[in-house]
């Protein structure tokens, strides 16, 4: 009997089929990874090949495969083992993953073949294949064993992308409708296909565009990303100059590399204060990595970060291939480097977030997820997962080295340091002369009016008189976060969810920060009619027009937020002025925290302290000290000390003593104490079992109810604890009601098992949207 393959499909029902090898190939040709034509129904569909089968299908005709899509496999061992295991912890079917990791175009099935011999036309269709009787079959497979029949790789084309050139308020005639609506849909979206532009607005956008272009206000061509990568491989790289490395950095090194060097799946935590030079040692790491034959995977947490970190890896690593990907290049330049990943043959250097762990990289012998605490290595949407499990998982398969950096480690990943899972690894000095900087605490509870206490305007006009820099953090974009009604009472609230609307001032808007929905400001209000507001709270477009009024005249103030950095060049220019010194001040949110290099800032102000810590999550304390130590970390990183100043209105809080003295451990015992108290992780697994149905749906509260008593009874029936379904913080999205239920277990096997069976029990109409977030992040 011919040999029996599993083959996943990658389109629905994407399940894994069991297909028998086709008689006219011989056996050596189909292989794990590699991607194949198989027949589904009357079709014909791509699918990659995970293992072998012993046994045939009971009950259902075996068909065969019907052609292999390529010589060597696109993907190998590991990348499927990892594809596997990531689906049975997601309750999902493989196909699934590998339909959300290989890129659309290496996806399809509409294929084409070059054939020279016999008497076969020179272009064959996976069609043609299909039709063909099995003499001919074997003729071809002769012609494939020869290399005289070749698939036609299609090469990703690139498309053209539509790119705002200007910041609102834009110069257009107040009539000009379709150009408006052009503007503020790259504005909320970023640089986006041209085709996809058009098709998602109305009939008559193609020659508002075309205006657009012709006025500069608009552009067509690469998306920016793809531009950003490409001008960082222009750039000329001279051999490596390694600096002399710290006592410190020399011990990391020395341990990591004897783990690295034994090839057996270890992990270490890279624990080390900010500006203790990590990033060097994680190079050098990869450059050890790369001469024993192995390929390096460094990732960071964000788009800008991995840009920063692909410049120092091409910087230092010199004659080394070294790729950048991430998630906002374009779906083209996505293909090609996954292609190239899986052609090349020597090792080479992979940076990007999160999505390029699943690169099918051939022999990773390291990976590094730089700030490894922070939130965005975990994706919600489409696939669910975490990359630290994902890359253990993947270390562990590849007998890679996992190294996980940060300044204020997960509580998980220290929990796990502590009990010798995952050995640390210290950095507690800066380099250099670089002192960590003083913290102070601000009492803001006298404050009535300003956003900003007396002692931190008196610190910010000194820092500029003397010429540093200074950062201020606000986390919250726009200009003031409610927009009260004096008349009836009323705040503004979002029409489609349960949260209020933010007023953005330089855009005439009110927005809604969940769905983005949006309404021309000033407005009548919606409940009464009045028009008698009053902004509440403050955002950073409010704080960066409060300094402008108690800074000298003359202070070049900035400001980066999502709203001021929809356009990638303008994230740049904010941050390349900010550290030539051109501009004293920045103004933003928590995208100022991470991981930038500033040697003049000497101050740094976080206005509102107390906002995340409030947050309905058992996670907000954690979260507010990292935030608050990363962002002190921009402070004294060059040869002049830094201050720090907290505002807060609850300045009694025991939290903060540990910000003011840096000391993470301090704060990892407080809180190992509270998370062992209330059963929260690591002390217990948790489930987030989400479920929402449409406002106007009348079986909405009925059906909830049946999935409530399933699932509380599948929980007591397994000793999971099951809080709720309750009404969610945002107990509206989108026109959704939401609804969230807390699942506490041991063990992840019988949280998966509690929504399987409610799943089950609770059959799930088209209305109600039911989602199991292990490990959830946001409880909102
Ligand atoms: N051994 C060394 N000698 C001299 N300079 C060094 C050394 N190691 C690192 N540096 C420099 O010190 C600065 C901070 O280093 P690096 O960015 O690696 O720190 P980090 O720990 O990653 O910081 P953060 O966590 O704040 O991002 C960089 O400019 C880097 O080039
Ligand atoms: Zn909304």
């Amino acid at each position: 009997m011919s040999a029996l393959w599993k083959a996943a499909l990658l389109r629905p029902p994407f399940a894994t089929l069991t297909y028998a090898a086709p008689a006219s190939l011989p056996g050596e040709v189909w292989r794990v990874g590699l991607r194949a034509l198989a027949p589904l129904g009357k079709s014909l569909a791509a699918v990659v090949l995970v293992g072998q089968e012993q046994v045939p299908p009971e009950g259902c005709e075996l068909r065969e495969l019907l052609w292999p899509l390529e010589r060597e496999p696109l993907l190998g061992q590991p990348a499927v083992d990892l594809a596997a295991s990531l689906a049975e912890r997601q309750l999902i079917s493989v196909g699934q993953v590998l339909a959300s990791v290989i890129p659309a175009g290496l996806r399809s099935a509409v294929m084409r073949f070059s054939v020279t011999g016999f008497d076969f036309p020179s272009v064959l269709s996976a069609r043609d294949l299909a039709a063909m009787e099995s003499g001919a079959l074997q003729r071809l497979a002769m012609l494939w064993a020869q290399g005289r029949m070749r698939p036609i790789e299609r090469s990703a084309r690139d498309e053209d992308y539509a790119i705002l050139k200007i910041d609102p308020p834009w110069p257009i005639r107040p009539g000009a409708v379709r150009q408006s609506e052009i503007l503020e849909y790259l504005h909320e979206r970023g640089a986006v296909s041209k085709t996809l532009l058009l098709k998602s607005l109305p009939k008559g956008a193609d020659a508002a565009l075309r205006g657009l272009v012709k006025r500069g206000l608009v552009a067509i061509g690469l998306p920016p990303a793809d531009q950003e990568d490409e001008a960082a491989c222009a750039v000329d790289v001279s051999g490596p100059v390694w600096p002399e490395f710290t006592v410190e950095q020399t011990a990391a090194l020395a341990d990591m590399t004897a783990a690295m060097g034994q090839r057996n799946g270890q992990a270490r935590l890279l624990y080390g204060i900010t500006g203790s030079g990590k990033t060097m040692v994680y190079l050098r790491m990869a450059e050890e990595c790369l001469s024993s034959g192995r390929s390096a995977i460094l990732l960071a947490p964000e788009v800008a970060l991995a840009c920063s970190l692909h410049r120092q890896a091409r910087e230092r690593l010199p004659g080394w291939r070294v790729l950048l990907v991430h998630g906002y290049q374009s779906p083209a330049k996505r293909e090609r480097a996954f292609r190239e990943v899986a052609a090349v043959r020597e090792p080479i250097v992979v940076v990007g977030t999160r999505s390029a762990l699943f690169l099918p990289v051939r022999r990773p012998g390291l990976i590094v997820l730089d700030e490894e605490h922070d939130e965005s290595y975990k994706q919600d949407e489409r696939l669910n997962y975490q990359a630290k499990e994902v890359a253990w998982v993947l270390a562990r398969q590849t007998g890679s080295l996992l190294v996980l950096g940060s300044a204020t480690p997960d509580v998980k990943t220290f929990h796990a340091a502590q009990n010798g899972h995952v050995p640390a690894v210290r950095l507690m000095q800066r380099v250099g002369e670089s002192r960590l900087p003083e913290v102070e605490l601000v009492d803001l509870r006298a404050e009535r009016s300003s956003p900003l206490a007396p002692l931190s305007v008196q610190a910010l006009r000194e820092t500029v008189q003397a010429g540093e820099q200074a950062i201020i953090m606000l986390n919250r974009r726009g200009y003031a976060p409610l927009m009260y009604c004096l008349d009836c009472g009323q705040t503004v609230k979002c029409p489609e969810c349960s949260v209020g609307l933010t007023f953005h001032r330089s855009r005439g808007r009110l927005i809604c920060h969940y769905c983005g929905h949006a309404e021309e400001f000033p407005m009548p209000c919606p409940s009464c009619g009045a028009a008698n507001y009053l902004p509440l709270g403050e955002g950073t477009e409010q704080l960066e027009e409060v300094l402008a009024h108690v800074l000298p005249p003359e202070t070049a103030i900035l400001r980066m937020d999502r709203d001021s950095t929809r356009r990638q060049e303008r994230l740049e220019e904010i941050l390349r002025e900010f550290s030539s010194g051109k501009a004293q001040v920045l103004v933003g949110t928590q995208m100022l925290s991470k991981g930038h290099h500033f040697p003049g800032v000497t101050l740094v102000v976080v206005a509102d302290a107390d906002l995340g810590l409030n947050m309905p999550d058992y996670r907000a304390a954690e979260r507010t000290f990292q935030l608050l130590v990363q962002v002190s970390g921009r402070a004294g990183r060059g040869e002049k000390p830094g201050r720090v100043l907290v505002q807060t209105r609850d300045p009694g809080n025991e939290f903060w003593s540990h910000v003011l003295a840096h000391d993470y451990q301090a704060f990892y015992a407080q809180e190992l104490e509270l998370r062992r108290r209330y059963g929260y992780p690591p002390f217990s697994r948790l489930a987030l079992v989400r479920a929402s149905y449409p406002l106007n749906w009348e079986q909405g509260a009925q059906t909830l109810a049946k999935l409530t008593q399933a699932l509380r009874d599948e929980a007591a029936a397994r000793g999971v604890r099951a809080l709720g379904p309750a009404p969610a913080p945002i107990a509206m999205l989108r026109g959704r009601k939401r609804f969230h239920c807390l699942l506490k277990a041991a063990d992840w096997q019988s949280l998966r098992s509690v929504f399987a069976k409610a799943h089950e029990l609770a059959p799930v109409g088209g209305e109600l949207r039911l989602s199991l977030d292990l490990d959830p992040l946001s409880m909102l």
